[in-house]
């Protein structure tokens, strides 16, 4: 039966209430289910924290025990097959007679791809999946991009967030930054720390700035871990984030120009020291996502400075800027821009958003520029 405009509905519904989810169930994905029967909904549930019952199962208990044999679920993600840490959705959809299962998006991971699918179709369960350019399928698929990309390569999501004058400076020529954005602005990014698994910044901005790097919003279940690019293990013993180290993890990305005695002292007081290796920056950032990975962090707020930033886009690993632009200008020849780095050498040689979207925040103007979709 293919999806009609009810289903879409449900599974529209289905991304609304995985969004529920958010900042609870990384390194898992947002996922939302909807129990139906002739189009009455019967219960909902979404997944509400890692480790927890999965979208599918909190909406069959939410049925409350009626007898839902030859009923529905529509689902924002294909139910999974495996034993992680609670057991198959497929085992307990089968287990409640359901006829049908409808979902708006796949599950890339490796254990997933389609074999819960498979399994139910088996069995005799009619499955639909959404279109991949319908709505819902494009709305399940955006809200887990982290989990996405993180399912499919290993490394984590990396959001750009800048704060820049209209003349595209991240400081003065002297290197001072406080603030460039306003008070809203400044609020909406702490609660994208709230969201993502780390935050991450250059020692460069970490010397300057002495900054805390965390999520200073009123319901954050988990601090983001902060994440310091930082060859030498520079890090200051006595600046705010080793002092923090309680309150919310610190890794450094060191490389092997580092001394033991520097990474010793950084262990000591509580710090992770990854030392990764690479031919260059880029290649050093393309290690350190790839580490970060393994530590099953999905998504990382990427904080500046302009450094390495550029590292990050020489590397092609950005996936997604938010960039406030405050109405000031601060000129000055040796006031870093957004990106350093290389840069591409042609015009022709651009990365080109494949969706672009702008919105006042206060007096600011953030644009949010999609480049890759997973
Ligand atoms: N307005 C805004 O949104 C923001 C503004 N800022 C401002 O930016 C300024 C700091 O920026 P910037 O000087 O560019 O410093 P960065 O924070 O970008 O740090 C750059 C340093 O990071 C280290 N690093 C380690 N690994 C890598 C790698 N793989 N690739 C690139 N760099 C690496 C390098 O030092 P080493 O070789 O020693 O490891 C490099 O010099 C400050 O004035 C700060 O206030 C900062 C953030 C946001
Ligand atoms: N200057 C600037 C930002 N700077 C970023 O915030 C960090 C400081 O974080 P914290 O110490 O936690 O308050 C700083 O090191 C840099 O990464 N952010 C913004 O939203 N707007 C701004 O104008
Ligand atoms: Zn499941």
């Amino acid at each position: 039966m293919p999806i009609d405009a009810r289903d879409e509905a449900l599974l529209g519904r289905t991304v609304e209430l995985a969004e529920r989810g958010r900042r609870h169930v990384s390194p898992n994905p947002l996922v939302g289910a909807v129990v139906t029967r002739d189009g009455q909904t019967l219960g909902e549930g979404w997944h509400a924290k890692a480790g927890g019952p999965h979208a599918e199962v909190a909406a069959i208990a939410a049925c409350g025990g009626a007898d839902l044999t030859g009923a529905t679920i529509h689902v924002s993600l294909e139910p999974c097959c495996h034993t992680g840490r609670t057991p198959p959705c497929t085992e307990a959809i089968l287990a409640a007679g359901l006829r049908r299962v409808v979902v708006a998006s796949d599950d890339p991971s490796a254990k997933a791809s389609g074999r819960g699918l498979g399994i139910l179709r088996d069995e005799g369960v009619q499955v639909d999946v959404a279109a991949p350019g319908s709505d819902a399928g494009r709305a399940a698929r955006l809200q887990n991009q982290p989990f996405r990309k993180h399912a499919r390569t290993g490394i984590p999501w990396v959001m750009l967030k800048t704060a820049s004058s209209l003349d595209g400076r991240l400081a003065t020529h002297a290197g001072d930054s406080r603030w460039i954005s306003g008070g809203p602005s400044r609020d909406l990014a702490h609660g994208w720390r709230a969201e993502v698994d780390a935050v991450v910044v250059g020692i460069g901005t970490a010397l300057a700035d002495d900054p805390q790097l965390t999520a200073r919003v009123p319901d954050v279940p988990r601090q983001p871990t902060r994440v310091v690019f930082d060859s030498e293990a520079r890090l200051p013993l006595d600046g705010k984030l080793v002092a923090s180290v309680a309150e919310a993890p610190v890794t450094v990305i060191a490389s092997r120009a580092a001394s033991r005695s520097a990474t010793d002292a950084l262990r000591a007081s509580g710090v992770e020291v990854i030392v990764v290796s690479g031919q260059n920056e880029h290649g050093r950032v393309r290690a350190g996502l790839e580490e970060l990975g393994q530590r099953e962090v999905t998504s990382l707020m990427l904080e500046g400075g302009s450094h390495l930033a550029g590292a990050f886009f020489d590397a092609g690993e950005i996936d997604e800027l938010r960039m406030f632009v405050a109405p000031i200008l601060l000129g000055g020849r040796q006031a870093p821009g957004i990106l350093g780095g290389e840069g591409v050498e042609r015009i022709a040689d651009a990365a080109r958003p494949v969706e672009i979207t702008r919105e006042p925040i206060g007096d600011d103007l953030l644009t949010i520029a999609r480049l890759k979709e997973w």
